[in-house]
């Protein structure tokens, strides 16, 4: 049929008028996309016979798309009917108005992609694709992003050829297509009516093109205005032009309802009472799984990710990067503070280095004998903290240091701090007030950092723990004598110095193995949708499981790598401690990136933007990140926020993270298994969520 000049002259008596069963009629058809926006649809009418070119004219924005999404069932009619004398998607060829083609394949790969969705032979594709290559003077090879936004549309128009459907629909197929080729097209489109008896409704601007069209339908105000061949339509309105008579067709339309087309459309009208007869569209149910359906969306998934290597292997070195900075940053001890030092008692703190124990360190009267005084010894244990002890002259001095920052903390001693701690010990009960002060450290902290004020209050205090427990055994007494009388065992989980990095990394890695899937799916997801990929491929018959099956074994695929990057750098590069089972903990993190997957795909489904799907993500992730200990432990937060938080996607995986790594928990305990369930059950809700907005949004398919 293609590339054959010859075509035989078409007049508008050989198609079916009269035919008992039009291959398309929509009646009683009402349509709006929000109860705030114009209605499109307002009782609207059409009926195509079978072997018919029908042009469905409009002005731009009246709804035509809208309409030609209703029949080919895309979109829901608010009330009405549509019939359709196909009843499978492989008798439909659809060319959406925009482009709506993966600009990573090759114009084979595409031929190909869509062949196998019609499960179409691999010799019958090559075939056809030949044919059409060259009816649409196109190159066989190339990128489809490669070529020209004309070449593009042709390759698109072609592509809705492919299958040799009964029914085309053509949303605008003329845009961007030379006079000549053009004139090309309408005598294959004359021809494929004539001979082939297929249906076609075309879409276009350019009315006079329509005049090859054998009915013609003029829309305006959501109504259809005449439904007439267009030399009938030209002969009753005595007009030269199409132009002519939509002209006058639309000046009667306002006269008789004396509004404009616009305010025709916002008309106070009680819609509810009108769209109360749903009819399911025909085309709804087709197989819910074909594995050429599936296997046409599997191998687009893998070209995808041939094409975009960079994003491959940023999503892969991306927890690689992010586990290496935090395990080299977070969670140490802070080392290497400085410290401010005021010790009245000595003249200088090199005076500490000086062996003179004969006269002025031999305590005879205590029976104590130390190397020096008791401030040395104490600064002695500190140094061994990897401090960076400061010392000042002047009480005052040191004050304006830690208030500038210079130093983190201030440690005072008195002039006769030696003498007043001997005595304290010596006097006990009888101990003076002026003693104990004298033999007092003032510390003064900076403590607007959190962690290394904290952390400097534990140091100070358990160094004067160790130094006081040896100027009592120096005295000829007992160490425990002299420390505070508590004895701490070791520690039953964690070790006896945590690293704050152990308790945290739990809550790190479960927000992020969430937030990466989540982020992959719904970017994947969104991109399909926003490229008009999506409707067209769901028109074709592909249905949103096998997107989704698809979907799920590229990402799989990708969260192993993924996974097995995050443990190797977690666990083999540095030395994060698993005191359970490392299989269980693998598990748990691939429970929760399947239920991170299914997040995306919910928002995916919420979301008509990309930007606002991101923003979903990352600000729920966010907010997540807080409730997983990782930042702050549960026990400290607000008892309603506590009580939530358990609820929380997450959450409980992080918790039950926390004690398979640092508490060698197994399965059959119920904080572990808990995590497993609630992710589970959350992966659930999250599936379900999107499979209910997808059929509330689109229609059941
Ligand atoms: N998904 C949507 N949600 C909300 N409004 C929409 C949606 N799609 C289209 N519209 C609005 O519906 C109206 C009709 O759009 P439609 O694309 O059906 O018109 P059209 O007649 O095909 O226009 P054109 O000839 O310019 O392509 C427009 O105002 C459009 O903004």
């Amino acid at each position: 049929m293609f590339g054959n000049n010859n075509v035989m002259s078409y007049s508008q008596g050989n198609m079916e008028l009269n035919c008992p069963q039009p291959m398309v009629a929509v009646s009683g058809a009402f349509k709006r996309y929000t109860s705030k926006s114009p209605i499109l649809l307002r009782g609207f009418s059409m009926t195509v016979p079978t072997g018919a070119i029908y042009g469905l004219l409009g002005p731009s924005g009246c709804g035509k798309t809208t309409l030609l999404n209703c029949i080919v069932g895309n979109r829901r009619l608010d009330s009405g009917r549509v019939s359709l004398a196909i009843n499978k998607r492989k008798d439909l060829g659809y060319m959406p108005q925009e482009v709506a083609l993966n600009e990573e394949f090759t114009i084979e790969e595409t031929f190909f992609f869509y062949g196998r969705l019609f499960d179409m032979s691999r010799a019958h594709v090559k075939a056809r694709m030949k044919e059409l290559l060259t009816f649409f003077d196109l190159p066989s090879e190339g990128f489809i992003g490669e070529l020209s936004g004309g070449q593009q549309r042709r390759v698109s128009f072609a592509v809705a050829l492919l299958h040799n459907p009964r029914l085309l629909i053509l949303d605008e197929p003329t845009v961007g297509v030379d006079p000549v080729l053009c004139s090309r097209i309408w005598d294959a489109l004359v021809k494929m009516a004539f001979e082939e008896k297929k249906t076609i409704i075309i879409t276009t601007h350019y009315i006079e093109e329509a005049r090859q069209c054998q009915l013609i339908g003029l829309m305006r105000g959501g109504v259809l205005l005449a439904e007439e061949p267009p030399l009938t339509l030209m002969a009753s309105h005595n007009c030269n032009t199409l132009e002519q008579v939509f002209l006058e067709l639309s000046q009667k339309q306002h006269e008789a309802t004396n509004k404009s087309s616009e305010d025709l459309i916002e008309s106070d009208i009680d819609y509810k009472k009108l769209t109360n007869q749903y009819f399911q569209p025909p085309l709804i149910s087709s197989q819910i799984w074909k594995k050429s359906r599936f296997s046409a969306q599997l191998f687009k998934n893998v070209v995808w990710m041939k094409r975009n290597l960079p994003i491959m292997m940023f999503l892969l070195f991306l927890p690689f990067l992010l586990f290496t900075i935090y395990c080299s940053v977070f969670g140490k001890t802070p080392t290497g503070l400085s410290l401010g030092i005021v010790s009245e008692e000595l003249g200088s703190m090199k005076d500490c280095q000086v062996n003179s124990s004969d006269q002025f360190f031999n305590y005879t009267d205590f029976n104590c004998y130390f190397d020096g005084p008791l401030s040395c010894l104490y600064l002695e244990r500190l140094k061994e903290h990897d401090f960076n002890l400061i010392e000042f002259s002047k009480l005052e001095t040191a004050q304006t240091a830690l208030a500038r920052n210079k130093v983190w903390g201030l440690l005072h001693f008195t002039s006769n701090y030696t003498v007043a701690v001997l005595e304290r010990i010596d006097f006990g009960f009888d101990t003076a007030a002026s003693v104990v002060r004298d033999g007092t450290v003032d510390v003064r902290l900076d403590m607007s950092d959190h962690v290394i004020g904290t952390s400097l209050q534990r140091i100070i205090l358990n160094t004067y723990n160790d130094f006081i427990g040896e100027v009592y055994e120096a005295c000829g007494s007992i160490a425990e004598a002299g420390k505070i009388p508590i004895k701490y065992h070791d520690a039953i989980y964690g070790g006896n110095e945590p690293l704050f990095s152990y308790t945290t990394l739990p809550g790190y890695l479960m927000s992020f193995s969430f937030y990466l899937p989540m982020l992959f799916t719904s970017g994947a997801i969104m991109l399909e949708k926003l490229s008009g990929l999506m409707e067209r491929k769901m028109i074709a018959g592909m249905t949103m499981l096998e997107i989704v099956t698809a979907h799920a074994v590229v990402q799989i695929f990708i969260l192993f790598c993924q996974t097995g990057i995050i443990f190797y750098t977690a666990y083999g590069i540095f030395d994060n401690p698993v005191e359970g089972d490392l299989y269980l903990l693998i598990l748990l993190t691939f429970v929760n990136e399947i239920s991170g997957m299914c997040y995306g795909f919910m928002l995916s489904e919420i979301y008509d933007s990309d930007t606002n799907c991101s923003y979903a993500g990352t600000g729920t992730v966010l907010g997540l990140f807080m409730t997983t200990g990782t930042l702050w432990p549960m026990e400290g937060a607000h008892p309603i926020m506590r009580s939530v938080m358990w609820f929380l996607p997450v959450n409980a995986a992080a918790i039950s993270y926390h004690s398979i790594a640092l508490r060698g928990y197994g399965i059959t305990s119920p904080i572990v298994y808990n995590g497993f369930l609630s992710t589970l059950a959350w992966s659930a809700f999250f599936a379900i969520g999107a499979i209910a907005i997808n059929k509330i949004r689109n229609g059941v398919r």
